[in-house]
């Protein structure tokens, strides 16, 4: 009782990091992004591997819409952050989707999956299409931001799982696993989550629902695009 007391419903409450409040408040829906039957099947070793390269091939073209949303975020900070470590931890989150990229190819290539002639699926283009609105300069860099941790974070918590104890993850997914789910990638995930509870304990009630929104669709988004990547014929 005493802890269901302490939640606020606004996130306002100082004592609790907005973040935490609503992961504690969307649990169900954030883990049927983390915990979904695609990430499930990596993790058990079950997984169809058309289903991996389907995945592959779209999750390219999304990484391609996500460097100019990450560039906006970095503008977005330059204006309107108060704080100038953010800008580093962004541009670091850039530097590595250099490299991500790259790897995108090489990972193609391996499992002999032609990049160019992958057609964009439905779950890709309006998650792409949303982060495209989400580079209007109407939106608030705290609500920008919590979008860019989410997408962030629920990468690198579903595949953190699949590395869990006891996992038997295919030999040829480990590297893909190893990419989101390593140490590295966790705690840039921490440093943005930080960067968006300090945001929202300066921002107005206003822009705190807005971002929880903004969060919200984020995690829909990701659980329509695991589902596209196995396959659902409702997509
Ligand atoms: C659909 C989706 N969501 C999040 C990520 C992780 N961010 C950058 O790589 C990703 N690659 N794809």
């Amino acid at each position: 009782m005493e802890e269901t007391a302490k939640i606020s419903v606004t996130g306002t409450d100082s004592n609790i990091p907005v973040t935490e409040t609503w992961l504690r408040k969307h649990r169900l829906i954030y883990d049927g992004a983390t915990r979904h039957p695609f990430i499930v099947s990596i993790r058990d070793g079950s997984v169809d591997f058309s289903s991996f390269k389907r995945w592959l091939g779209q999750d390219y073209i999304f990484v391609r819409s996500f460097v100019p949303f990450v560039a906006s975020i970095l503008m977005k900070s330059w204006k309107e952050s108060t704080d100038e470590s953010d800008m580093e931890v962004i541009l670091g989150g850039m530097a590595s989707l250099n490299d991500e990229i790259n790897w995108f190819k090489n990972e193609a290539s391996k499992h002999h999956v032609s990049l160019t002639s992958v057609v964009p699926q439905n779950a890709n283009i309006n998650y792409c299409r949303f982060l495209e609105s989400l580079m209007s300069s109407e939106i608030e860099y705290p609500v920008a931001i919590t979008a860019f941790w989410a997408i962030e974070s629920v990468y690198q918590q579903s595949f953190a799982h699949c590395l869990e104890e006891g996992n038997r993850v295919p030999q040829e997914l480990k590297e893909t696993c190893e990419r989101w789910g390593n140490e590295g990638f966790g705690a840039y995930c921490d440093s943005l989550r930080g960067i968006v509870d300090l945001c929202l304990q300066k921002a107005s009630a206003e822009v705190t629902a807005k971002a929880e929104v903004f969060f919200l669709s984020v995690v829909e988004h990701e659980v329509e695009f695991w589902n596209m990547s196995i396959g659902d014929a409702s997509m």
